[in-house]
């Protein structure tokens, strides 16, 4: 069984437990009375390249990371260093995350959120809006392709907009086929961890124009951003190099800087 495989039997057995204690039903009406979900593509289409910042407090690729014991502190400085979106990691057994993260973040910064999770049933989606996502994870690694296709469609036709994650060119086409605006390429294999920093440069040329184009995993600092929108990044997400910074409205703040400053290769479209 490869790691993604692991987390996805988990994550399947909590969503079973947590779909035993509330109805979809209930969580459906919930949704419709959240507040109305933020416009995340202007915020992406912006003249900079964007920082989304992730709250990670461990992974299965480094173990602990950051204990964060107050998430919507973090998230604040997030949003007070400039981050354009911020990332909660709401998985619980492999990255120490949940919802109750999430609505303390909701309800600390006004910039949009994005629900990182293992998505893979409706359920998610709509408990995704319930607590005020903007944005929702889809990772086209876990999902069949018309599962992806009926995700992507009921993230947006709830308002809120889908973050399409690949690692091949051949999950790159099947975001796109199944009509992804929003495509992250993650550097890290989710199946055996490794991260390459050059799948990003191999990937984003090949995708069109208009697509808004995340770089994922591994940025440790303002190098790693330059050579992202070098490639095409209209915005990098950010997890370990910020939590682990010591001063995450700094770290959050440099590469911000970074990706305002003339130098910085912009994103063409
Ligand atoms: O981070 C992991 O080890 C991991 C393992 C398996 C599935 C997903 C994983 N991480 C999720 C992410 O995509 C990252 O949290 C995100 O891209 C930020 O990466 P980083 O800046 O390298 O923490």
């Amino acid at each position: 069984m490869t790691v993604l495989e692991s987390i996805l039997e988990g994550v399947r057995e909590d969503l079973a437990a947590r779909e035993a204690k509330l109805p979809f039903d209930v969580v459906k009406e919930r949704a419709t009375k959240a507040a109305p979900p933020l416009d995340v593509l202007s915020v992406l289409r912006g003249p900079n390249v964007g920082v989304i910042a992730e709250v990670k407090r461990r992974s299965p690729s480094k173990g602990a990371l950051a204990e964060i014991p107050e998430p919507a502190e973090l998230a604040s400085a997030y949003e007070a260093g400039g981050a354009s979106v911020i990332s909660v990691l709401t998985e619980q057994r492999r990255f120490g995350g949940s919802l109750a993260d999430f609505d303390a973040v909701r309800r600390a910064v006004k910039i949009p959120l994005l629900r990182k999770d293992f998505i893979v049933s409706p359920y998610q989606v709509h408990e995704a809006r319930m607590h005020g996502a903007d944005v929702v994870l889809l990772i086209v690694a876990a999902l069949e392709q018309n599962a992806l296709v009926s995700l992507l469609d009921r993230v947006e036709s709830l308002g809120m907009t889908a973050l399409v994650e690949v690692h091949t060119a051949e999950e790159a086409d099947r975001a796109l086929e199944a009509g992804s605006s929003v495509i992250g390429v993650n550097a890290r294999n989710l199946h055996t961890l490794e991260v390459d920093k050059d799948v990003f440069g191999r990937i984003a040329p090949g995708l069109p124009s208009e697509t808004i184009k995340i770089a994922e995993s591994g940025v440790t600092g303002p190098g790693d951003l330059m050579s992202y929108a070098g490639a095409g990044a209209d915005a990098v997400l950010v997890g370990e190099s910020l939590v682990t910074s010591g001063d995450p409205k700094a770290a959050v703040n440099k590469l911000v800087t970074a990706g305002s400053h003339p130098a910085c290769p912009r994103p063409s479209r």
